[in-house]
């Protein structure tokens, strides 16, 4: 990727970086050893103490190489505040001496980045953009988010978020290519892009420059929607059952009971549904729609097997279900009709949405991590984002009880049927604001988006395996549920807030 100078021999930074790579928390390769780790390119972006050093790394795992983004800072005496970010220390075997770290800890390190995208920078192969017609405040520090993600974005005081992509991908980011093709059509439902940073293409390697950085607007004030429905279904749980007859048990609360609990997040799932039918109407206006022929759909379906043999070979509690989750995929591959694709989210779930008062913003058009680049633009249905979203109300309703490791049994039983009654209640209003702002209807694609659903659930499991195996129970508990269920919304329709409506 690229090319570049500066101590890309040092051999000493080489090993601290190889030691220090794995503990981090966005590099994607901690289940296997490192085999080689070299220095892509080394581009000095300050001199003098402290130094600052932009460093793409090619590491070497099992016979395929990843690029990862490090801002090297280097100090010759590092501030206790910045212990914990050191990499290590330089003896100088390349002229550079002093305490290598990680400088996105570093304020001071942080605050050129915006200087270089204002003035449209060229430093070696690095390239600093601004979106043209916009301007951007030179007089911040980043900090670090402390949002749970996959990359490192800094915050810069209430204006600016800028995400470095710390696992590269060739080309441009869909992340860039998405927000900014939105930015341009005047979508409310993305956060505005300001500039962005990429690596011009290195020699030979030809095609596109590969992006670094994105700079977009902060959104201030705005509420993460993971946390808000952590919150309702925090309310739910919480709530008192009516009281049954004198002499028999309490009476079940129903989904639509659900409604009545204070924090109901029903009109925000409405709500939701809606902005996500818009975006995907922006999104096909910006970059097309093409008829997907069957053979598509055969392919479609090839991949989701291919990823359920890969996932129930590496996790066998998956395997008692794969033939109700091959049998949803064969439907797909069965389907005659073509379907319409365009680019589509890719990874949609409560996390890469906020409420802001204005009204539900979509963020991070990245894809699936563990997905090839090409995969991830590639156009797909939009059923597929809705399945998504279905999927992360079932993660919202269960996350609570598997997280409680001490719950009494009755309690747990209790539980699971109050998280299905509010998935339910929320995955049916999700469906209908997406249906009435001209989404295709996810009741009238049913076998569709329960293909997609199951693809997810498949997906989530090798992701909580590998990256989070306490949540594991959270998608085996759900792709249990969903292999008994037949309908994506089940027997509950959604009629606003206060509706009782079982059918
Ligand atoms: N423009 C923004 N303004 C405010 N917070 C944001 C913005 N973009 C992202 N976030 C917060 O950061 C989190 C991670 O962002 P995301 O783009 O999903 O990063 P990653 O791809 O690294 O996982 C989001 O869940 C959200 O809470
Ligand atoms: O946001 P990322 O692009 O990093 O996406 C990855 O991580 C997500 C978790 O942070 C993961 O999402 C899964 O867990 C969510 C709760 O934390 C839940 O809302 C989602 O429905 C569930 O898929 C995502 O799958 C993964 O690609």
């Amino acid at each position: 990727m690229g090319g570049g100078a500066g101590h890309g021999g040092d051999p000493s930074l080489v090993r601290l970086l190889a030691g220090w790579l794995p503990r981090q928390r966005w590099f994607g390769g901690k289940d296997a050893p490192i085999d080689d780790l070299a220095i892509g390119t080394a581009t000095e972006l300050r001199t003098g103490d402290p130094g600052l050093h932009h460093l793409v790394l090619d590491v070497r795992q099992g016979g395929a190489t990843e690029h990862y983004q490090v801002l090297l800072g280097v100090r010759r005496d590092l501030p206790e505040r910045l212990r914990p970010h050191e990499i290590g220390l330089l003896a100088g075997a390349a002229g550079i001496a002093g305490h290598a770290y990680d400088a996105v800890h570093d304020p001071e390190q942080t605050r050129p980045l915006l200087a270089h995208m204002a003035g449209e920078s060229v430093i070696g192969p690095l390239r600093f953009r601004r979106t043209p017609g916009t301007g951007i405040r030179t007089d911040l520090d980043g900090a670090p988010s402390t949002a749970e993600q996959s990359n490192t974005s800094l915050v810069f005081g209430d204006a600016y978020m800028c995400k470095l992509f710390r696992k590269l991908t060739p080309g441009v980011n869909p992340d860039l290519e998405v927000n900014l093709a939105l930015t341009r059509a005047g979508c409310e439902h993305v956060p505005a892009v300001h500039g962005w940073i990429e690596l011009a293409p290195g020699d030979g390697a030809g095609g596109e420059p590969v992006t670094l950085a994105l700079l977009s607007e902060f959104l201030r004030s705005a509420a993460d929607g993971w946390q808000l429905a952590l919150t309702s279904v925090r309310d739910w749980f919480a709530r008192q059952p009516p009281p049954g007859p004198p002499s028999g048990p309490p009476a079940a609360l129903t989904p639509d009971d659900a409604g009545a609990a204070g924090g109901d997040f029903a009109a925000e799932a409405e709500r939701l549904g809606a902005a996500t039918a818009q975006v995907h109407r922006d999104l096909a206006d910006a970059f097309g729609v093409t008829a997907a022929p069957a053979e598509r759909l055969r392919a479609l379906a090839a991949g989701m097997n291919e990823q359920l043999d890969a996932v129930a070979e590496d996790v066998p509690q998956l395997r008692p279900h794969a033939a109700a989750v091959r049998a949803a995929f064969a439907e797909v591959a069965a389907a005659g009709a073509e379907l319409p694709f365009q680019r589509v989210h890719g990874d949609f779930h409560l996390g890469q949405v906020m409420r802001t008062d204005h009204g539900w913003v979509l963020l991070d058009f990245e894809g699936e991590p563990a997905r090839a680049p090409a995969e991830r633009r590639a156009p797909g249905h939009p059923l597929r984002d809705v399945a998504g979203m279905l999927r992360s109300f079932e993660y919202a309703a269960r996350f609570l009880i598997a997280s409680d490791g001490n719950l009494a049994p009755g309690t747990a039983d209790m539980l699971e049927l109050r998280a299905q009654a509010w998935a339910e209640r929320n995955r049916a209003a999700f469906c209908a604001g997406y249906a009435a702002a001209g989404g295709p209807d996810p009741a009238a694609h049913a076998a569709l988006v329960r293909a997609f659903e199951f693809d997810k659930a498949v997906y989530e499991i090798r992701y909580e395996a590998r990256n989070r195996p306490s949540w594991l129970p959270v998608p085996l508990r759900s792709l249990e549920h969903l292999a008994g269920r037949h309908g994506p919304i089940s027997k509950v329709r959604f009629r606003g807030p206060g509706h009782r409506s079982m059918e």
